[in-house]
């Protein structure tokens, strides 16, 4: 079953708690993304083999018939496909590169903290009673709220920005490319957007730690924690592909309840600032591969192939 996957991700070995990876790593970041978590945990855990795919795109639907396969791990999925959910390389690096992140977004410990500061600094009553968004147009489910902010830049701001795969107007919906905005600067804004895009997008544990209204469009697209976030309680739920109107309506119910809305953006913030820490996500990757480990029905080898990651020889 291992074999059968092995295509569609990165071979990685827990073996004689030292860990390897196939030579090749299709995205090196969001290997070492992925590395920061494994390495601490070799030293409790047995011997593995492990598929980790680092493409943004899960890998087994079975409408594709590539799902009678072995077991594959992705961080993003859809109820289509049988990837097991692992918490993103981006809690540490390897996200998407902006302008703002040269070096891709990473390193949630940090911006957890940055974001915190501002969201204290920045009180509900001082924040602009807007929609706000800001991101490229990875999918078209985000160009009704771009469409409605050009009608209506009293109600919503929302622009797109340019990201790697630019290459006509077209892609920022027939408008100039606006300028990047840091998730910091998002906090200024009541009402914040959250919108699937090639897979999940990263955005969303990031619009919580602001203290704003979370508004997150579709349920189809998940990552390891969205199951615990619950509708109407952390965030507003939109279904897929909301229309003008749609907005206009649920927006303008939160400008006359405002009360609620606050209320809605604190929990929503607790539950990130409280359950999703970097502890957190370390331990979930334990559990998930203690879990996992307990499945294999199998003596794992040794394959020469395989190049060493660590820990570090003065670390052993
Ligand atoms: O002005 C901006 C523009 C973007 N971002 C952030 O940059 C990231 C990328 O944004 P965007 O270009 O809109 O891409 P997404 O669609 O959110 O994410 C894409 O990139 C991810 C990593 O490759 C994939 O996992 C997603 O599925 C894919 O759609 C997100 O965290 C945004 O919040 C900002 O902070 N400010």
């Amino acid at each position: 079953m291992i074999e059968s996957s092995a295509r569609y991700g990165t071979k990685y070995k827990i073996y004689g708690h030292r860990l390897y990876r196939d030579a090749n790593c299709m995205f090196p970041a969001r290997c070492e993304g992925i590395e920061h978590f494994l390495l601490p945990l070799v030293a409790t855990l047995p011997d593995m083999d492990l598929i980790i795919n680092t493409r943004d795109y899960p890998q087994l639907n079975a409408a594709w018939g590539n799902a009678a396969g072995g077991p594959v791990f992705s961080f993003s999925k859809t109820k289509e496909y049988r990837d097991i959910m692992y918490p993103a390389w981006t809690f540490w690096a390897g996200g998407p590169a902006t302008k703002l992140h040269p070096r891709g977004i990473g390193r949630w410990d940090q911006m957890r903290e940055k974001l915190e500061k501002r969201a204290a600094a920045i009180p509900w009553s001082q924040k602009r009673s807007l929609g706000f968004f800001r991101g490229s147009r990875t999918s078209d489910e985000r160009d009704s709220l771009i469409l409605l902010s050009r009608r209506n830049p009293e109600l919503v701001e929302a622009q797109y920005t340019k990201n790697q795969g630019w290459k006509s107007p077209k892609d920022t919906l027939d408008a100039p490319a606006a300028d990047e905005v840091s998730f910091e600067d998002h906090c200024k804004y009541k009402y914040l957007f959250n919108f699937r895009g090639v897979a999940a997008s990263f955005r969303l544990k990031h619009l919580f730690l602001c203290k704003s209204l979370v508004f997150h469009v579709g349920d189809e697209w998940q990552e390891f924690f969205y199951d615990q976030l619950k509708p109407w309680v952390h965030y507003v739920p939109l279904k897929s592909y909301p229309s003008q109107q749609e907005y206009e309506h649920i927006l303008s119910f939160f400008k006359k309840n405002d009360a609620l809305a606050q209320e809605i953006a604190q929990r929503g913030y607790d539950f990130i600032w409280e359950h999703l820490r970097m502890k957190d996500i370390k331990c979930y990757w334990r559990k998930l591969l203690k879990r996992y480990v307990k499945l294999l029905q199998y003596e794992v080898k040794p394959e020469d192939q395989l190049i060493y990651i660590g820990p570090k020889k003065d670390e052993l």
